[in-house]
């Protein structure tokens, strides 16, 4: 199955050439395709916080390159160039608090940094580090996606009718996608019968992103608002609902992006399997609930416009993008390392102690 895999893998998000970091711009896909080129550690971190580039891995391993590119221009300004790069630590690790991804790429580079040897090029040593976070998490969405398609078809069969939230595809990642990955990879194994995609509020990852992603491929995909979730449970015969996540805790909670919590509840229920495919990389062991995950909030205009117009007057907007479903309420957790089911704490410190499976 991988080869099937590999060989979809059509679309991509981001691109390390010649020296700069080049993003497909989420914000105005589908309608337009439009890359943008990126040569220092704040305009990456810009393109982060602005959403130019978005889903967890995706940012994560943005920011790795992004630290590329002020090591370069650290290096050539000469001095204490480490000492100068805190600042673009810092300025990309303020890009975005949630997806813990980011955090993670960051503390790798750094611990590259601190094993320099002796007449080593740094730059080169983290240019190479940044491909390796990059190609890693492309091999983790191949066995994530291997693991999460077993899962369906070890529990039901085929034909199944699956539901998603947000984007979790090509997009998002480094590759093949993570809950999106599973989803085509289950269709390419002749398991899906027809894809239900939440359209997202606000930012409309669903719309944009996930529908173009799964229509571009051929998969019968229908996209419906955030709040038709649970009558279309009732209604339509979904046995799955399958997201990805920006942080999980040591615990087995989930952040995702808002919404995902209420499709968990509504999932229970009306006895949905609820499945949570992420890398290892969005695990975050120092945290012991999902209490503890700083949950960002973005301008309110992105509720109180729609396209740049007024649909709201004279009121206040509350809008934090991401939410927290607790560990109870997951059937499965699938990473590149296994697959947890049930999650709690004792399973969580398992298999973070087990290797990659490929
Ligand atoms: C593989 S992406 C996993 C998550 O990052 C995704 O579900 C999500 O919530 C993305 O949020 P976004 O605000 O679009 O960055």
């Amino acid at each position: 199955m991988r080869e099937q895999l590999l060989a979809a893998e059509k679309v991509k998000a981001i691109e390390w050439r010649e020296g700069a970091l080049h993003l497909l711009d989420q914000r105005v896909l589908p309608l337009e395709e439009v890359w943008h080129t990126y040569r220092s550690a704040a305009e990456v971190a810009e393109a982060i916080r602005a959403m130019v580039v978005r889903g967890a891995p995706a940012i994560g391993i943005s920011a790795a390159y992004g630290l590329v590119l002020g090591a370069r221009a650290r290096l050539a300004a000469g001095g204490d160039w480490r000492a100068a790069l805190e600042e673009d630590f810092q300025v990309l690790a303020d890009s975005r608090p949630t997806a813990v991804n980011l955090f993670w790429a960051l503390n790798r580079m750094r611990e590259r940094l601190e094993r320099l040897k002796e007449g080593e090029d740094p730059l080169l040593a983290l240019e190479a580090e940044a491909h390796g976070i990059h190609q890693s998490d492309r091999e983790a969405n191949l066995t994530m996606a291997q693991l999460g398609v077993e899962l369906i078809r070890k529990h039901q069969g085929n034909q199944q009718n699956l539901l998603t939230h947000c984007n979790t595809g090509a997009l998002a990642t480094g590759g093949f996608g993570t809950a999106l990955g599973v989803i085509r990879a289950a269709y390419l194994d002749g398991l899906v019968e027809r894809v239900y995609a939440d359209e997202t509020r606000p930012w409309l990852q669903g719309s944009r992103l996930t529908a173009w992603e799964l229509a571009n491929e051929g998969v019968p995909v229908s996209l419906n608002a955030d709040s038709a979730a649970a009558h279309l449970m009732k209604t339509k015969g979904i046995t799955w609902v399958i997201v990805g996540a920006d942080r999980i805790t040591a615990n087995g909670d989930v952040a995702n992006k808002i919404g995902t919590y209420q499709l968990a509840v509504n999932a229970m229920h009306h006895g949905v399997r609820f499945m949570v495919v992420a890398p290892s990389s969005t695990i975050d062991m120092a945290l012991e609930s999902g209490e503890d995950i700083p949950i960002e909030e973005r301008d309110g205009r992105e509720l109180l416009e729609v396209g740049g117009r007024h649909v709201a007057a004279g009121v206040d907007a509350v809008n934090p993008v991401f939410d927290v479903t607790p560990a109870d309420l997951i059937d499965f957790i699938v990473t590149e390392k296994g697959v947890v089911e049930r999650p709690d704490a004792a399973k969580m410190a398992q298999l973070m102690c087990r290797k990659r499976l490929h």
